[in-house]
C-alpha cells in the first residue's frame, strides 16, 4: 500500500495525524512507532504532536490508540481522544454517546454537535496514590514534594503528570525545569510535566511539557485534568475550573475524584500520505 488516508485535527492546539483503522490494520504494530515518527516530523511529514488510530474493539463501540510524536504509545490523550470523536461522528460512526476503550479504561464521552463541535469526556478517576504515578517512593502520596526549588504534586490523569504551582507563567522558560522532573529518576515511565498559576476562583493557566513530544504543547487534557485535581484538592479553586493555555480553553469538572472535561476538537484538513515519500527514522 504506497497511499495512506489520514486527517489532520487539534485540539486547542495539540495537533494529531489520525489514521482509520476500523476496517484493519493499516501499518503493521511493529511499524507503527516509526511510522509515526515520520508522519509527525514538523519538516519531512505532516506535522503533528502525535497520532491516533481508530481500531475496532471487543470492549467498547471502538478502540483508541494514541502515540506520541516520538513513536512511544501513551494510555491516554484528553485533546486527542476529543479529536478521535469528532472524526467518528462526523463519518457517522457515532452519534451523542461514545464508549471508547483506550489503554487507560473503557471512557464514556457525550457530544453536543450544535454551533461548535463539543466533547464531554468523562476522564474516570485522578489518581492520587504514588504507586499509581507511578512514583519510586516509599511515601503514599507524592504531594508537594520537593525536587530542587519546586513543589511537585504527582498524579495520574489517565497518564502521569507532575503539577507545580507558580505565580508568573508566561514568560518563564519551563523547559528546563521541565526536563529536571520528565527524567528524573523517581518517575520510572516518565512523566509530563506542568506549569500553573492560579487565575481566579474557578480559573487556572497552565502550561504543559510533555512525555514524548519533549517540547511545550499548546494544551495538554489530562495535564489540564490533573491540574484542576491538585489546585480543588488544595483549595486553590472551586469546580467548575476553566482551564486556560496558549491554544484555548477547557472546563474540568469533578465529582468527587471523578473529572469530565470539555472542549471542542477541530477538524483541519483531510489528506493523503505518500508512504514512499516518508523518512522512516
Ligand atoms: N496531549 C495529551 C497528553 C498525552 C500524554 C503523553 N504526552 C504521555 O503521557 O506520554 C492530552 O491532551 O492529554
Amino acid at each position: 500500500m504506497s497511499k495512506i488516508k489520514f486527517v489532520k485535527l487539534h485540539g486547542n492546539g495539540n495537533d494529531f495525524v489520525l489514521v482509520d483503522e476500523f476496517s484493519g490494520t493499516i501499518i503493521p504494530e511493529d511499524r507503527k512507532p516509526e511510522f509515526v515518527r515520520a508522519v509527525c516530523h514538523r519538516r519531512f511529514g505532516v506535522g503533528a504532536d502525535g497520532a491516533l488510530f481508530v481500531q475496532r474493539s471487543e470492549k467498547a463501540d471502538v478502540r483508541f490508540r494514541y502515540f506520541n510524536s516520538d513513536g512511544s504509545e501513551a494510555e491516554m490523550c484528553g485533546n486527542g481522544i476529543r479529536c478521535f470523536t469528532r472524526y467518528l461522528v462526523d463519518e457517522g460512526y457515532a452519534n451523542d454517546i461514545v464508549k471508547v476503550e483506550t489503554l487507560a479504561g473503557v471512557l464514556e464521552l457525550e457530544v453536543s454537535n450544535g454551533e461548535k463541535f463539543l466533547v464531554k469526556v468523562n476522564m474516570g478517576r485522578v489518581r492520587k496514590r504514588a504507586e499509581d504515578v507511578p512514583v519510586n517512593t516509599e511515601k503514599e502520596f507524592f504531594w508537594g514534594e520537593r525536587i530542587g526549588s519546586m513543589e511537585v504534586y504527582a498524579v495520574n490523569s489517565g497518564v502521569p503528570h507532575a503539577v507545580i504551582f507558580v505565580d508568573e507563567i508566561d514568560h518563564m522558560d519551563i523547559i528546563p525545569p521541565a526536563r529536571k522532573i520528565r527524567y528524573h529518576e523517581l518517575f520510572p515511565h516518565g512523566i509530563n510535566v506542568n506549569f500553573v498559576s492560579v487565575a481566579g476562583e474557578n480559573e487556572l493557566r497552565i502550561r504543559t511539557y510533555e512525555r514524548g513530544v519533549e517540547d511545550e504543547t499548546l494544551s495538554c487534557g489530562t495535564g489540564s485534568v490533573a491540574s484542576a485535581f491538585v489546585a480543588k484538592e488544595l483549595g486553590y479553586v472551586s469546580d467548575p475550573v476553566r482551564v486556560i493555555t496558549k491554544g484555548g480553553e477547557l472546563i474540568i469538572e469533578f465529582d468527587g475524584d471523578i473529572a469530565y472535561m470539555s472542549g471542542s476538537a477541530n477538524r483541519v484538513f483531510d489528506g493523503e500520505l505518500n508512504l514512499k515519500e516518508l523518512r522512516f527514522v
